[in-house]
């Protein structure tokens, strides 16, 4: 049985094995992942590594070879209004050259039976409503991306899928998309969005899903991912007996790790800076330079998925 969405559902994306092999590719190879409403979740991978399939399986664009992705539990196409449940933006949508943005979105609207209205609500939350009547062959990337997501948004749906939105984005106009995606999932919606640049979804995913050649390389809050790389660079004369004392007498919290990368510098994880720097003082150790190294998640990214930079 399909019933409509209600306002303010909360709906979790389930991936389960899911597969999808054209001819002799595995693009998407028994994928396990859960996309919680709520959340901003970054979908991350090299290019080629089976996002905007998996993304386009949501949708029922593409069947799965095996296994299966729900949306709230029912697939995709269970829902009696799709539109209410999932909006997407593909790369590929493109408008009639000739259509202003009004005559694209009524177009839409009317296939999915929403008022005029609406469209109008669109326009203005878009900020596309001084451009409302002007063709879209004279539009810039960015107004296209705002029409895309105002097409999408139509039916108000309770979750949104986006690939790659920031392509061809200015600064402002990033910066516009993450703080409307923000406010989108504090209304407790469900927010997924594809990047192969970990550096585009860092500032406003919750969580992120990576995967490289069609498999889960790994799914977790970003804070986890951030918190396996964060070190404190260390310049000291004394560095050997640095090391003892940390090792030996380690503060208390997270216990220590330590790396020597020259004759008088170290660095470690674990310990904040402030606490490496009181022990050292406490021991009478001289400390010449104290850095805290910023995680390269970039760098983690291209580890974790095997890409070269
Ligand atoms: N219709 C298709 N027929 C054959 N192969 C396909 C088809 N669609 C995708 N592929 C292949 O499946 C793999 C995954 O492609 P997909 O577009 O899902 O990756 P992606 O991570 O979205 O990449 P990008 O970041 O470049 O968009 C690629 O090897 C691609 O060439």
């Amino acid at each position: 049985m399909t019933e409509a969405t209600m306002t303010g559902e909360r709906l979790r994306i389930e991936a389960r094995h899911l597969t999808k092999r054209f001819g002799d590719i595995t693009a998407v190879d028994d994928l396990g992942f859960t996309v919680e409403p709520g959340r901003v979740t970054g979908f991350l991978g090299p290019n080629g590594s089976g996002k905007t399939t998996t993304m386009r399986m949501m949708i029922g664009h593409i069947t799965p070879t095996s296994g299966s992705v729900t949306i709230g539990g029912k697939r995709y196409r269970e829902f009696t209004d799709p539109s209410a449940a999932v909006g997407a933006v593909f790369d590929a949508a493109s408008f009639h050259p000739d259509h202003s943005a009004r005559d694209h979105l009524r177009v839409y609207a009317a296939m999915g039976g929403h008022p005029d209205e609406r469209v109008d609500e669109l326009l203005s939350l878009m900020d596309l409503t001084g451009a409302a009547r002007r063709r879209t062959r004279g539009f810039s990337t960015g107004m296209r991306q705002r029409l895309n997501l105002a097409t999408a948004l139509l039916g108000d749906p309770r979750v949104l899928l986006l690939d790659e939105p920031s392509n061809g984005l200015d600064p402002a106009g990033t910066a516009w998309l993450r703080s409307f995606l923000r406010h989108l999932a504090g209304e407790g919606r469900t927010v997924l969005i594809s990047s192969h640049v970990l550096g585009e979804i860092q500032q406003v995913a919750d969580d992120v899903v990576v995967i490289r050649q069609g498999r889960l390389v790994t799914a977790a809050p970003l804070s986890e991912l951030s918190g396996m790389e964060a070190a404190v660079l260390i310049r000291s004369p004394d560095a050997e007996a640095l090391v003892q004392v940390f090792t030996r007498q380690p503060p208390a919290g997270p216990e220590p790790r330590v790396e020597r990368i020259g004759p008088d510098q170290l660095r470690v994880w674990g310990p904040d800076a402030a606490h490496l720097a009181d022990l050292a003082a406490a021991h009478h150790l001289r400390i010449h330079g104290l850095t805290t190294e910023e995680p390269d998640l970039e760098r983690l990214f291209l580890d974790l998925t095997g890409s070269t930079r």
